[in-house]
This record gives structure tokens, sequence and C-alpha cells, in this order.
């Protein structure tokens, strides 16, 4: 017997669930990260299971490839792949532009990279994460561990240069120590506030020696999906400009749930 869903999770299920509805026969695709990401993963085994969907993902995490493995996705690598039909992930905020904050779950750098190598990027998110200005969400920024604070307090000396007026500025920890990304690089998150301009930011941020990437995604995303604990979802396409209201099942199968356990 399925579990019961939280509301977050229904809506994370049927954005999810909904966005896996665009993926073809055929294609490559690019597997986000994070526990909407998952939600995706799960959806897209579970047609490969009972429809004999032919797909081959690239995963942007550690995480996600062991997720995608563990449920019979078959994966390669981006240098494999090269170039790929769509890329489908969470965001931790979007506005309405569609331009992006990601790296919450510090793998922004390979999201960023497979995105831009992706013909489109769908974004699968709950209502919670729309804002009209982003920065609510810390920014996270990935630098080399070389040399790190330098490259801290570079970025605090831009952030006075551009009159941003909260610019906290922290590294991630897990437990006592820094948090290590898949690539091995540290991560600075940037309590802004509000981003008054992102696309400059996006731009300034990646000229600071030491610095690799920042979770700013400027018109990299084409289309959100918004998902909603009863089972309604939106998706707007930023390219067309259509915004459809629609509902899915928000009752998993059992075997959806194979990888937690239950
Ligand atoms: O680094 C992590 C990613 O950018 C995630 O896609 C983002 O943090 C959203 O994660 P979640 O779906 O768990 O809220």
């Amino acid at each position: 017997m399925a579990a019961e869903l939280s509301p977050i999770d229904k809506a994370k299920f049927v954005a999810a669930k909904r966005a896996v509805d665009f993926v073809e026969n055929g294609m490559k695709l690019g597997l986000g990260t994070g526990s909407t990401a998952a939600w995706m993963v799960r959806c897209l085994a579970e047609r490969i299971r009972e429809e004999g969907l032919r797909v081959t993902g690239v995963p942007t995490s550690s995480r996600t490839a062991e997720l995608a493995r563990s449920l019979g996705i078959p994966i390669t690598s981006l240098d494999e792949a090269r170039w790929l039909d769509l890329t489908i992930d969470g965001a931790d905020e979007f506005d309405t532009e569609l331009n992006l904050i990601k790296g919450g779950g510090a793998a922004l750098l390979q999201e960023k990279i497979v995105a831009t190598a992706s013909d489109q990027m769908i974004v699968i998110t709950d209502a919670a994460k729309s804002v009209t200005q982003l920065g609510a969400f810390p920014l996270p920024v990935e630098v080399i561990p070389f040399g790190w604070q330098t490259s801290k307090a570079l970025i605090e000396e831009l952030l006075v240069s551009m009159d941003v007026l909260n610019r906290d500025c922290s590294l991630r920890m897990n437990g006592d120590a820094a948090l290590i990304t898949d690539e091995g690089n540290y991560i600075v998150d940037l309590h802004l506030k509000r981003i008054g301009n992102p696309r400059q930011l996006a731009m300034v941020l990646n000229q600071i020696p030491g610095v690799v990437e920042n979770g700013l995604f400027i018109d990299i995303c084409d289309i959100v999906i918004i998902g909603h604990g009863d089972g309604r979802v939106v998706v707007r396409d930023i390219n067309t400009g259509d915004v459809q209201d629609d509902r899915v099942d928000f009752v998993p199968s059992d075997n959806i749930f194979a990888d937690m356990g239950e």
C-alpha cells in the first residue's frame, strides 16, 4: 500500500508526473537533483517499466545517478551524450521571467552545464517557490577550496560596489566541516534578500577568481510546471506565452516508492 503523501510531496509529485509527459522515445534527458527531481526520476522509471519507454539520462549529481541506476534508468555522461533533448529539474526560486535560483542541494554546477546543453529545460516546482523578485532564498556560489576566503572577500567587495544592502555571505557547512560538492568545491551562500538585477549579478560573480559558478539560471528555463497539493498543475511556457491549467492523479503507484524502502 502506497504511503500517504504530505501536501508538499503531492505538489512535487504532480509537477514531476506532468513533466514526464514531455518525454518521448529515444530522448537524451538531463536528470535534475533534489527532492522534486527525485519524483521525476521515479515517474520516469515507471514509464520505462510500464511502457517500455527508451531514454538515456544524464544525471546532474552523484545522488541522482545513484537513484536513476537503482531504478533501472539507463544513464551516461554528458561527454558521451554531448547534446540533450530535454532537462527536467527543480529550483529553489523562480520569477515571472523564469529566471531561477538553484543550488540549495549544492548541485548547481553540473545542473547549469547540463541544462545549458539541452534544447529545452523544464522546471518542476511547488507554488511556494514563485517570487516577484529573486533573492529571499540564499544564492549559492560554488568556489574552489584554494583561497576560498579571498574569493568570499572579493564577492563581498563586489556586493558593496553594487550597493547591495543585505550582503551576508556564509560558507555552507556539513556538520563541523565545509560542505564539499560533487566537483570537490565549496559553496558560499549569499543572503541578499532581494536581487535587483539577476542578469548582471550572474555575470559579474563569475568574473571573480576562484568562483566556479553561481546559482542564478538566466534565460535557461523554458517551461515551469507548478504543482499543487490538490493535484492541480499549471504549465507555463515562457517562449510561447501559453499557460495551461491541468490536473494530475496524485496517487502514485505502490512501486514508485521502491527506492524509499516503503
Ligand atoms: O542543488 C540542488 C538543486 O538546484 C535543486 O534542484 C533545488 O535545490 C531544488 O530542490 P528541491 O526540489 O529539493 O526543493
